[in-house]
């Protein structure tokens, strides 16, 4: 479970990125975090995974304090930021390897798990090859293979299926749909009212740093039929390339 207390991040000056947001992320449950570009969902996952400081608020991740208990935290979760630019310099197995050391995953366990997943991806033929050498999707790919290597309880995942072939983004759903049947957490991050009607079970709407609305998928609907306020952002998460 994720729970955000009155969390607030301003970058600089008088306007708040993110501004007094309050939402707890149940567990057993595919949760989609839905605003316009902009609209503050990076910089909420930045300060969820410990990446930016929180100004004002607490979060807390199976009960850790982010801010107070940052390695503990860091230990439940799994996190796929959207830029994949990483670690260009390793090969793709190194890659993996070392997230299997960082988080003591056994060899014998690891190299099966590791051909699983690539294969499952489409990259097993390029494991040798350097991760600059990869294509945005590929990247992505590689990223959420080291996540599900260690298989965190906690899955954050900021824009996943951005940049994803139709066949790998059909896959990274059905796990996400498998891991929150299992009682986990899932929650992601999107621009696209699409993806979160393809695949969540609740949703928040962030707009401006706040929050316009939590809850199930049905009410959501509902609340853009009938509130005209809610029209212009409507527009803006239908209207994407
Ligand atoms: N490093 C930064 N310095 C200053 N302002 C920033 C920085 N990062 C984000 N912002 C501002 O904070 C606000 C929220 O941005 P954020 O990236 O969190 O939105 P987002 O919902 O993730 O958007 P997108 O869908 O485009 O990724 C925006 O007004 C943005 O311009």
């Amino acid at each position: 479970m994720i729970q955000f207390q009155h969390v607030t991040k301003s970058y600089s000056g008088d306007k708040k990125a993110v501004d007094q947001l309050s939402l707890t992320i149940p567990d057993g449950k595919i949760f989609g975090f839905l605003g316009p570009n902009g609209a503050g969902k990076s910089t909420t996952i930045k300060m969820l995974t410990g990446i930016l400081p929180i100004d004002e608020g607490t979060i807390t991740i199976n009960s850790f304090d982010i801010s107070k208990y940052p390695l503990e935290a860091k230990k439940t979760f799994g996190y796929v930021p959207d830029s994949p630019n990483m670690f260009l310099r390793l090969k793709g197995i190194e890659y993996l390897n070392f997230i299997g050391d960082v988080y003591d995953i056994p060899t014998d366990q690891r190299k099966e798990k590791i051909e699983y997943l690539t294969k499952e991806f489409g990259i097993y033929d390029v494991l040798n090859d350097a991760i600059q050498t990869y294509s945005h999707g590929m990247r992505q790919k590689i990223i959420v293979s080291g996540v599900l290597l260690h298989d965190p309880d906690v899955w954050i995942l900021d824009e996943p299926l951005t940049g994803l072939d139709p066949k790998s983004s059909y896959k990274l759903k059905e796990m996400m749909r498998e891991h929150a049947r299992k009682g986990k957490t899932v929650f992601f991050s999107t621009h696209v009212l699409e993806v979160v009607e393809q695949l969540c079970d609740e949703v928040a709407i962030i707009n401006n740093g706040k929050l316009e609305f939590t809850g199930k998928m049905d009410d959501m609907r509902e609340k853009f039929s009938t509130e005209g306020s809610l029209e212009q952002l409507f527009l803006e998460l239908t209207n994407h390339e």
